[in-house]
């Protein structure tokens, strides 16, 4: 017997006349309607959270507290006191606004999907998901076609990787699909409200303020930093033939290429290890939470919560004690050209009124730069090296064009000059995109292809899936460089990430106004990284040790990458 108040869910048990069912839904009907709606209005009212596991409803009053903070504070004693006032007050609003969110989830997980969704399966596969992403969407693309409806974590969800829907969501409708909303969003005190999750004014204003540190001229100064941390892996752990969990060592690598670029090579050695001490700490408890799929909220006092606290206060004190002392070096001895380091950018960095970041968003900027570009970065690394070992003769290939063009130490101009090297790094990026789902919220009710979609769906548009499309890609799953040879003979390869690249279908680090602000970075980062390693290092599988395997979370990490290294 099927529910008669649109609930979805089937009735089995009568008692007196009435099911079980129908006395639950009226229960919920009547009394938790108006609760729920109460409580959801109340949630509303309070600044939307920067994100959070659900809608970030149960964090909304800790991330309100910090946003307050952040949009009005500019000195520090105004910081601290709202920062505590708000606080206190955060712990009591979360307590009501997480049991709202946990009705409106239940509410959510036996509602049935709204019609004019796209087909899908109609239950909850959340487990599905979390236990196998890859393979979960890859089943469901071939079930029911490249835009799918799903129901996961009670979240109403839209899973595309169709070319034209990805681009309506990512470039032509980008004012409907926000950030804002968007369910499974990775939320946390330590990107705080960063260009990452922040929408809005506030993100246009953090982005204008921040395009210049990314400008190609400005990234060549950070060359150093990675052509420096290279050679000092190449110097030390990379010194001996050996086998080599070459993924471990890109993390390190790209974290200390992205310290260094951030706050530049005068670092006090001491201060340099307290802040990639407090970054590691705090890195690995993020990491744990996205294995969870961030279901347990951050500010509950859990033992590892507690701990991930004390590694963000860390490194937070580190973050401040950098910016004012560098804002006070600045004030005196203006740093030039090569000697900037990207925070010199953005303290420098000022919007039309003559205005500047406050210590507050230029520590979340840091931080989100921290996390958005030191793991994708270590991830492209692990990849490329595991294709580059597993075909012996592309390595070949790179090896020969490396040495064609720069036998010694490595500049930023000699990357242009390595087609073939940047056909590997685009093909890595196809196979192997590090953000293989990227999520947007529908702010209020639209039509995406011939799909209605009510506000607050959360549309991921599927990287991993447009980079598969058999109608665009010959042999998609194949590893070819040299499908990019004839765009690169009259392209640079920073076209190909305008727009949703020149076939439409490719799209490594997304598209539209929010895409990657690291970009330029992340791909001088990869090429002069790999360029270093191939003129000194052979790359080799080890015998008995398949294609390494994928461990996807938020990002499509590898589990390991064990590779036989050997000098040239
Ligand atoms: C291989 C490396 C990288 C990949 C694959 C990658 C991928 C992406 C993607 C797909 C987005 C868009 C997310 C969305 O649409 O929701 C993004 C955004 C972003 N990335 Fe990267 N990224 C990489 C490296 C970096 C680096 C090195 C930095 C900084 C140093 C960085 C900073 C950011 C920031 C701040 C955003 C948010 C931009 C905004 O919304 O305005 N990324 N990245």
């Amino acid at each position: 017997m099927s529910c008669s108040h649109g609930c979805g869910v089937p009735c089995t048990v009568r008692i007196s006349g009435n099911s079980q069912h129908d006395l639950m839904c009226n229960v919920q009907i009547r009394m938790v309607g108006p609760a729920l709606t109460s409580l959801k209005t109340f949630s509303r009212s309070l600044p939307n959270p920067s994100g959070g596991p659900s809608r970030g409803v149960g964090i909304a009053a800790a991330a309100a507290a910090q946003r307050s903070a952040h949009d009005r504070s500019d000195g520090t004693l105004a910081e601290t006191l709202i920062d505590g006032v708000t606080q206190s007050l955060a712990l009591g609003l979360s307590a009501v606004s997480i049991a709202a969110d946990s009705l409106a989830r239940i509410q959510r997980v036996v509602a049935p999907l709204p019609a004019g969704f796209p087909p899908g399966p109609g239950s909850e596969v959340a487990l599905n998901f979390l236990r196998s992403p890859l393979e979960f969407i890859d089943s469901l693309t071939q079930q029911y076609g490249s835009t799918v409806g799903l129901k996961l974590g009670g979240e109403q969800v839209v899973l595309t990787g169709d070319l034209c829907l990805s681009r309506q969501v990512l470039i032509d409708q980008a004012d409907v699909f926000g950030k804002e909303g968007t369910a499974f969003f990775p939320g946390s005190s330590l990107a705080g409200n960063g260009l990452l999750v922040s929408d809005g004014p506030i993100w246009q204003r953090q982005r204008q303020l921040s395009n210049p540190a990314f400008r190609q001229r400005a990234v060549e100064t950070y060359a150093k930093a990675m052509t420096d941390s290279t050679e000092a892996m190449l110097a030390t752990q990379w010194q001996h033939s050996g086998r080599r969990d070459v993924y471990k060592d890109f993390n390190a690598l790209t974290l200390q290429v992205t310290t260094q670029a951030l706050f530049g090579d005068d670092l006090p050695a001491a201060e340099g290890l307290r802040v990639t001490g407090a970054i590691q700490r705090a890195f690995e408890y993020f990491a744990g939470r996205a294995a969870l799929g961030f279901i347990i909220p951050e500010w509950l006092p859990t033992p590892d919560n507690l701990q991930y606290r004390e590694a963000v206060q860390q490194l937070d004190s580190a973050v401040y004690s950098i910016i004012d002392s560098r804002s006070a070096k600045l004030a005196t001895a203006p740093a030039t050209g090569a000697r900037q380091c990207l925070l010199d950018q953005l303290l420098l960095s000022k919007d039309e009124q003559g205005r500047g970041m406050n210590r507050r968003a230029l520590r979340d900027e840091l931080m989100t730069l921290l996390v958005a570009g030191q793991e994708t970065s270590a991830i492209l690394l692990g990849w490329a090296c595991a294709f580059l070992a597993q075909h012996p003769e592309v390595q070949l290939r790179a090896v020969e064009e490396v040495q064609q063009v720069a036998a010694g130490a490595l500049l930023p101009a000699d990357v242009n000059g390595m087609r073939y090297l940047q056909a590997v790094v685009l093909e890595t990026l196809r196979l192997r995109p590090p953000a293989y789902i990227v999520g947007r919220c529908a702010q209020r009710p639209v039509q995406l292809g011939a799909f209605s979609l009510p506000a607050g769906t959360t549309v991921l548009v599927s990287p991993w899936v447009l980079h598969r499309d058999s109608s665009v890609w010959q042999e998609p799953e194949a590893f070819k460089p040299e499908r990019w040879m004839p765009l690169l003979e009259t392209k640079s390869y920073m076209s190909e990430m305008s727009g949703l690249g020149s076939n439409g279908a490719y799209v490594p680090f997304g598209a539209g106004p929010r895409n990657c602000i690291g970009t330029g970075f992340a791909m001088m980062e990869a090429l002069l990284v790999l360029a270093a390693i191939l003129q000194r290092v052979q790359l080799r599988t080890v015998p008995g040790e398949g294609f390494p395997s994928a461990d996807p979370r938020i990002t499509l990490r590898p589990a390991k990458v064990p590779l036989f290294i050997s000098a040239l």
